[in-house]
């Protein structure tokens, strides 16, 4: 296949998988003529066929060398595959075929220390590469992710204007920014999939709460999402559990949510950001808490084997011990706890390998298009622009917030323990409150345990430097 110059396209995509296919989509929608290329090629003619009004802006490539030849030099190559070692190999084959000045974006999820790895050997090569986060599912894809991009700032404006022509937008501004060097773009991402465990996971537990303790059929409580969703809590990942909590499955006519197995899938966005933030001693417990929870999901033959040995718990509650409400604002208050430790995980990462994160920027990326994307996260950019170094939990707006909502984060995280129904990243998010919030803790008893078995010392409060204890071991 050989192109005229105007035929040519101004980008290519390989992988016209879920995200790849819809990202590809918005790029010819936005005027940017693509070719594409899948590993499948009957994908790739199904991709094509099925392009409507788009297709005459899509150039689809049976071979990698017609994709190369495809595209206008300087080339931009955006691969959205899955992660790990598939992503290596197609750079490598890729690469041999490039010239030193083509780009590689990874705009699939990554491990950010694979972004890193991946760059550095970019670098070595003098070629550009780019690492992408992009949120959003499908449907974002397709009219508007949210775009978190890391690598050179060069290799960043080269592609830019495209990004940010694809990307969601919020209030006019786009959801598409460049985040720092290496693979910081990625690791935004994963620490935004770790948020989404969390979110889903606080918005599971009060599900069950609903359905275990109060009895309450789906549709129920899909109404009680759905109102949920016109007050603080509003927010796509509210919006979606409104919608499948009320879906009925056409089959049984029962609701679906009945029907879906309780086993949590995982690709390992959310693990991980919590391997990370165990690494850079930021805590991000509910997160942590949100991916044990999925792990532990998984184990459904143990869970059985545990009902059958202990009992299910006691789970009817008298619905006068909880209302509602009290539901919603202990989300709100695990909500700003949750984020308040992503944040903060970013803080970390951003001190520990030198990016120097936009994290006001942050907030306002995901205030659209990605699935974590909520009104709150419009107060977080506010909060976080007037002072990105505050604990989110310390700022004035959502210090009052959290005022308001704590003590019923307390009760249903008492309730729910009372009544045997599991609330792991809630009651994450209320020991993380209530440690934030005292002064004097118990570290100083580990202190002396440490110092008593392995002559570690300890520091005093009346006078400086290290000390040992008299410890009188027999
Ligand atoms: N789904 C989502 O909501 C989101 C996904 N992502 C990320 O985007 C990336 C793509 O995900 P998604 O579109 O969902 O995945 P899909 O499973 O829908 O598509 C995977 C794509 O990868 C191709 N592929 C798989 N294995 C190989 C291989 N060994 N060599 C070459 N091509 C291969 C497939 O080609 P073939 O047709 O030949 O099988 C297909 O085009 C992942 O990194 C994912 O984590 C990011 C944000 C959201
Ligand atoms: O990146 C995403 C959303 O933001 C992908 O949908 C990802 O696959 C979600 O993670 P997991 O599969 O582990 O639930």
């Amino acid at each position: 296949m050989v192109l005229g110059d105007s035929e040519l396209a101004g980008i290519g995509l390989i992988g016209l998988g879920t995200m790849g296919a819809s990202l590809a989509l918005n790029i010819a929608e936005k005027g940017f003529k693509i070719a594409v290329f899948n590993r499948t090629t009957e994908t790739t003619r199904k991709f094509h066929a099925e392009a409507g009004d788009l297709a005459a802006q899509v150039v689809p490539c049976e071979s990698l060398e017609d994709f190369v030849a495809a595209i206008k030099p300087p080339r931009s190559v955006i691969i959205m595959l899955p992660a790990g070692d598939i992503l290596d190999q197609q750079i490598g084959v890729l690469r041999g075929m490039l010239d030193a000045d083509d780009l590689i974006i990874d705009a699939g999820n990554a491990n950010f220390h694979d972004t890193n790895r991946r760059t550095k050997e970019a670098k070595a090569a003098g070629v550009p590469y780019l690492g992408i986060g992009v949120s959003g599912g499908e449907e974002g894809a397709r009219h508007g992710p949210s775009i978190m991009g890391g690598g050179a700032r060069s290799a960043w404006d080269r592609v830019s204007h495209i990004l940010e022509a694809i990307s969601a937008k919020h209030e006019g501004q786009a959801c598409a920014q460049w985040m720092g060097e290496g693979g910081s773009g990625h690791f935004v991402k994963s620490v935004h999939n770790g948020i989404e465990y969390a979110d889903m996971q606080m918005i599971a537990e009060v599900y069950g709460i609903m359905r275990d303790g109060f009895g309450m059929e789906a549709a129920q409580i899909g109404e009680v999402f759905a109102r949920w969703n016109e007050g603080p809590l509003k927010s796509y990942l509210i919006e979606i559990s409104a919608e499948v909590s009320r879906c009925s499955d056409a089959k049984s006519g029962r609701p679906l949510l009945d029907i879906i197995l309780d086993r949590a899938g995982q690709k390992g966005t959310g693990r991980w950001t919590a391997v990370e933030a165990l690494h850079l001693a930021a805590p991000a417990t509910v997160i942590e808490a949100a991916v044990a929870a999925r792990n532990l999901s998984s184990r459904l033959d143990e869970r059985k084997a545990g009902e059958s040995l202990f009992g299910a718990a006691p789970t009817a509650l008298d619905l006068d011990a909880l209302r509602i409400d009290a539901l919603e604002q202990a989300l709100i208050a695990g909500k700003i706890v949750c984020y308040a430790q992503g944040f903060g995980l970013l803080s970390s990462a951003s001190e520990a390998y030198d990016w120097s994160l936009p994290l006001p920027d942050v907030a306002r990326v995901w205030r659209a298009g990605c699935i974590i994307r909520s009104t709150m996260l419009n107060d977080m950019a506010d909060a976080l622009t007037q002072n990105p170094a505050l604990n989110l939990m310390f700022s004035d707006f959502f210090a009052a917030l959290l005022r308001d909502n704590e003590k019923a984060l307390r009760e249903v995280v008492a309730v729910s323990a009372k009544s045997g129904l599991p609330a792991p990243a809630l009651s994450a998010a209320l020991a993380y409150f209530d440690m934030m919030r005292t002064g004097r803790s118990t570290a100083n008893m580990i202190q002396a345990q440490r110092d008593f078995f392995g002559a570690h010392s300890f520091e005093r409060f009346d006078e400086p430097g290290a000390h040992h204890g008299p410890w009188h071991k027999s």
